[in-house]
């Protein structure tokens, strides 16, 4: 089958409205549910039918349109749109491209006086944050791929990722899997390993399934594994995606990224983070000011229905952790790669077109 045909889309827009692969379900099953009003659309992202940055901004945007599709036309729909806007803000915390989308759909709503086709101009706005997505992720793919033949030659190099940073978690292609999978194309991928990434399973559950229905080469490992694999698999890069990155160059992502981190610098393997720059969050002057989203701790208590902890447990569940920017190599992003990102290269990058 082709990539084409093989493409699997987290978030699709259609005349029934929003439609949202239930990334809970899977790999057993791929099931498509149909969002027409915003709030569900929150609840939908709070309870991770559909996750990754990205794809979060996205659906958010898309929430945006359903807002105003169904309230433009009451006296009151200022105001309802202005609600809805909220609680999609609020879905969560962590990943920025939430609130970028959302202000990119606020910012259309106050410059737009043509309020009768509003609704029209939003659903247009959200495709476009959506297509541009896709591109972008394809450019950073070819960037991250010369930056790899660049620093350490053509390989095939053995690579290690965490979480699911593909095209489940995005518009399509994938930021971390977009370098990888145009890794794999260019012949410089030997082959990657996946952490399992407890306890949500991005790893094993989306990763797995993302990279091997397209033939390419993935072994999954538990977390714990890593340090192990790093070392005896001689991984050279760890590649992964970003929720936020402030201003210094920290980056938050999937919690056990800064862990990797560690274990890259220690056994001499490069940390490349792909994230286009609406997850740069230039507001925030270093990590220690991102939000950091603590979920319920039936996810490590629990698997589906089964209880597998001790119930009543204490449980700590950050799901997201920083990675100080000293232990980051490069930032790959669509604008361009920057190496050893730290406030001054940011500044340059976003001050660029
Ligand atoms: C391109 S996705 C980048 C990140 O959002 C990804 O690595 C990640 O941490 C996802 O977390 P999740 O909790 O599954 O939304």
């Amino acid at each position: 089958m082709s990539a084409e045909q093989q493409r699997c889309d987290a978030v699709l827009w259609s005349e029934a409205g929003l439609q949202l692969l239930d990334q809970r379900l899977l790999p057993g099953e791929e099931t498509y549910l149909t969002f027409t009003d915003a709030p569900s659309v929150a609840r939908a992202i709070t309870d991770m039918v559909v996750r990754g940055a990205p794809a979060i901004g996205i659906t958010a945007a898309y929430g945006v349109a359903l807002s105003l599709a169904r309230h433009s036309g009451n006296s009151d729909w200022r105001a309802r749109v202005d609600t809805d806007i909220a609680c999609l803000r609020q879905s969560r915390p962590t990943a920025v491209n939430l609130m970028w989308a959302l202000d990119r759909m606020q910012a259309l709503i106050e410059s737009t006086a043509e309020s009768a086709r509003l609704a029209k101009l939003a659903e247009q706005e959200a495709i476009a944050i959506h297509e541009r997505d896709r591109r972008d992720n394809e450019r950073m793919g070819a960037l991250g791929v010369e930056a790899i033949r660049r620093l350490s030659g053509d390989g095939p190099h053995v690579m290690m990722t965490h979480c699911n940073a593909g095209a489940l978690a995005t518009g399509g292609y994938g930021t971390a899997l977009g370098v990888i999978r145009s890794a794999w194309r260019e012949g410089v991928l030997q082959r990657v390993h996946m952490d399992e990434t407890r306890p949500w399973l991005q790893g094993s559950r989306l990763t797995a399934w993302e990279l091997l229905r397209e033939g390419i080469p993935a072994v999954l490992n538990a977390d714990g594994a890593a340090a192990h694999i790093i070392r005896e698999q001689g991984v050279s890069w760890v590649v992964v995606g970003a929720d936020r990155v402030a201003a210094n160059g920290d980056v938050a992502n999937k919690i056990g990224t800064y862990g990797l981190a560690i274990l890259a610098r220690h056994h001499g393997a490069r940390v490349m983070v792909v994230a286009p720059t609406s997850t740069i969050d230039m507001s925030l002057d270093k990590g220690e000011l991102i939000p950091i989203e603590e979920r319920s701790g039936d996810e490590l208590l629990l698997l589906g229905e089964r209880s597998i902890g001790v119930a009543g447990c204490p449980v700590a569940n950050p799901v997201f952790d920083v990675t100080p920017a000293a232990l980051v190599d490069l930032l790959v992003t669509e604008r361009g790669v920057v190496e050893a990102p730290d406030r001054s290269r940011l500044e340059q990058l976003m001050a660029g077109a």
